[in-house]
């Protein structure tokens, strides 16, 4: 890329903003048309309710939904007309900050090695590993709150593995990262060097899936494995999923000079964490786990960014880390920004996507509609964060947000000892206690989705969040439910936890009052008033082929004109999903 004049690139942005197509006038217009036929349907409810007995119930039930349908669809139409596109220009970032871009706190949480296997999680692990950043300048983190001796055993072997897959990446500027995703493509290079690196690295990395795969199947570890890291120590048989001691390891310590890949690079530091879990004391699950792993990181790295990705969720794009900090280092809106949330898009998507994985509406459309008034929402995954924002810092306007050029300066003179030391007792369960941990710091407790509610909360404290959606290359690829049952258990908890977040005091309408855009108060309670707009569609689709069974009219007749008002309505709401 070719560098532009250095003093000509100084006043240029380093993101700009677009409205998208859909907020045009036409758009606008269309959507007014619209609601008068909705008002129409609204109209002629009310008047034609049949007097007899027969029908009158069902009828006033089709008012109800249709009154609940109208209302949806305003508070849906508030984000449509609003549409915004963000574009990072990482090339103006990479001339302005060069050597001195902020260091990185990368957080990978698992909970099961059962259900999420070791092999994903490393593949997650290395794909962060390898990013395109200055490896000293990178701290990643892998949370587990299996406790599990094999994801830590799969952790040591990445560590290993990282020592020849990091070089061979940039090498090869290979994308993606994740080594299992980037050798189940089809490699079809004619260049002779990278072909045989390609099967070396290839049969390395098989090697070591092989290794993790056979030890979790035998379900333990041999002598042999055991005595290569002290970390084995933490584990004896009174170590349970849901009772044991905090377990911090240092498995790369990134400040060594011992500390190089094969090619004689720094390596970026990696950390296991196991957060104490007793019985007696509540967990609050991957709030719970986000909010060790924000502790324990500031004892090591302190990082002023984070980034925080599932297990399931690898880096699809090795840019990624610049292209998310142009939003955070411009000079005229950056000290705004708390987060960065990426959409969440998968790799697994079946042929006919049954189960709707692909959200193209939200992620194309409603995100960034929230986003055009400054409220994009905190999705759990695949988000960027600025670490005093999330700790529970208010913006104000006196705040400067310069990201220092930090490479966990105070920390040098630490040994790994006494950093695993300190770590432990901020992943204590007694660490938070009488604490403003899960109330005003980091994420919330006591909802079952911790992310949007805590993204809601920073957002009240004045933070302006930004919703970008690379066009180009996604940057993280997640696995999607696959299953009825999979897909079931999670709308489940998420319309469950997001219908609780507007019935309690965090109700956007309420609690955002006054501090965000009554915009974003709507969007927010597209998602937050999923769950009950089961009943009226569930009514919709029974009620109306009951009543023709049984010869009850609810629909004008076809002579009537109004019957095309239903169609014409219909049809239009399709058009603008
Ligand atoms: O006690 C727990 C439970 C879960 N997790 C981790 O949290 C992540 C998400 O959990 P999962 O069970 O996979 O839930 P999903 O429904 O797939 O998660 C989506 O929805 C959640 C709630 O909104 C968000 O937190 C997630 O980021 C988002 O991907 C996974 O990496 C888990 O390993 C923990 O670390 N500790
Ligand atoms: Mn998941």
């Amino acid at each position: 890329m070719g560098r532009a004049g250095e003093g000509e690139e100084d006043g240029l942005p380093l993101f700009e903003t677009r409205v998208g197509k859909k907020s045009r006038v036409a758009y606008r217009i269309f959507g007014i048309t619209v609601f008068i036929g909705i008002c129409m349907i609204w109209v002629y409810r009310l008047t034609h309710i049949p007097t007899a007995e027969q029908g009158r119930w069902a009828w006033i039930g089709m008012f109800m939904a249709e009154l609940w349908f109208g209302f949806y669809w305003i508070i849906t139409l508030s984000v449509r007309l609003n549409v915004t596109y963000r574009y990072p220009f990482k090339h103006r970032l990479i001339t302005r900050y060069g050597d001195k871009l902020p260091a990185v706190d990368i957080f990978v949480c698992t909970a099961d090695p059962k259900i999420e296997p070791p092999t994903m999680v490393i593949n997650t692990v290395l794909s962060v590993m390898s990013y395109n950043y200055p490896p000293e300048k990178l701290s990643i983190y892998l949370s587990d709150d299996g406790g599990s001796e094999f994801t830590f055993y799969a952790l040591m072997e990445a560590s290993q593995f990282s020592k020849l897959w990091i070089p061979f990446c940039k090498k090869f500027r290979v994308e993606p990262r994740s080594p299992a995703a980037y050798f189940s493509q089809n490699f079809n290079q004619q260049n002779p060097k990278l072909a045989e690196e390609w099967l070396a690295t290839k049969k390395l990395y098989e090697d070591m899936k092989f290794r993790i795969e056979a030890a979790t199947e035998k379900g333990r570890l041999s002598k042999e494995v055991k005595d290569q890291h002290k970390g084995f120590l933490e584990w004896n048989s009174q170590v349970t999923k849901q009772d044991h001691q905090s377990i911090v390891q240092i498995l790369i310590d990134g400040r060594k000079p011992s500390a190089v890949d094969d090619d004689g690079h720094q390596l970026p530091t990696l950390v296991y964490l196991a957060r104490e879990k007793r019985p007696q004391c509540p967990h609050n699950f991957k709030a719970g786990s986000m909010n060790a792993l924000i502790r324990v990181s500031s004892e090591i790295s302190n990082a002023p960014i984070i980034l925080n990705l599932d297990c399931d969720m690898y880096s699809n794009d090795s840019d990624a880390i610049k292209e998310a900090l142009c939003f955070f280092m411009d000079e005229k809106h950056g000290h705004k920004t708390s987060y960065v949330q990426h959409p969440q898009s998968y790799n697994n998507i079946t042929k006919n996507d049954i189960y709707s994985n692909v959200a193209s509406t939200t992620n194309l459309i409603e995100l960034a509609g929230i986003d055009g008034y400054n409220a994009a929402l905190y999705c759990g995954t695949g988000c960027f964060h600025r670490r005093e924002s999330l700790c529970g810092l208010k913006y104000s306007e006196n705040y400067r947000g310069e990201l220092k050029n930090s490479v966990c300066d105070t920390k040098k003179d630490r040994t790994v000892h006494e950093l695993e030391q300190g770590s432990k007792i901020l992943a204590n369960c007694s660490y938070e206690k009488g604490t403003q941990w899960g109330k005003e710091m980091g994420l919330m407790y006591g909802c079952p989705v911790e992310d949007i509610i805590t993204g809601l909360t920073i957002q009240c404290r004045g933070w302006k969040p930004v919703y970008y959606y690379p066009e180009t290359r996604k940057a993280f690829l997640g696995i999607a439910p696959t299953t009825l049952d999979q897909a079931l258990v999670q709308h489940k908890r998420w319309s469950e936890g997001m219908f609780q977040i507007f019935l309690s005091k965090y109700c956007p309408f309420i609690y955002g009052h006054g501090k965000i855009k009554l915009g974003a108060q709507m969007g927010y309670c597209v998602y937050l008033l999923w769950a009950p707009c089961s009943f009226p569609t569930l009514y919709y689709v029974t009620i109306p082929s009951i009543c023709l069974l049984r010869g009850v009219a609810l629909f004008p007749e076809a002579s009537r004109t109004n019957l095309g008002l239903f169609y014409g309505s219909t049809f239009a709401l399709s058009l603008m999903a």
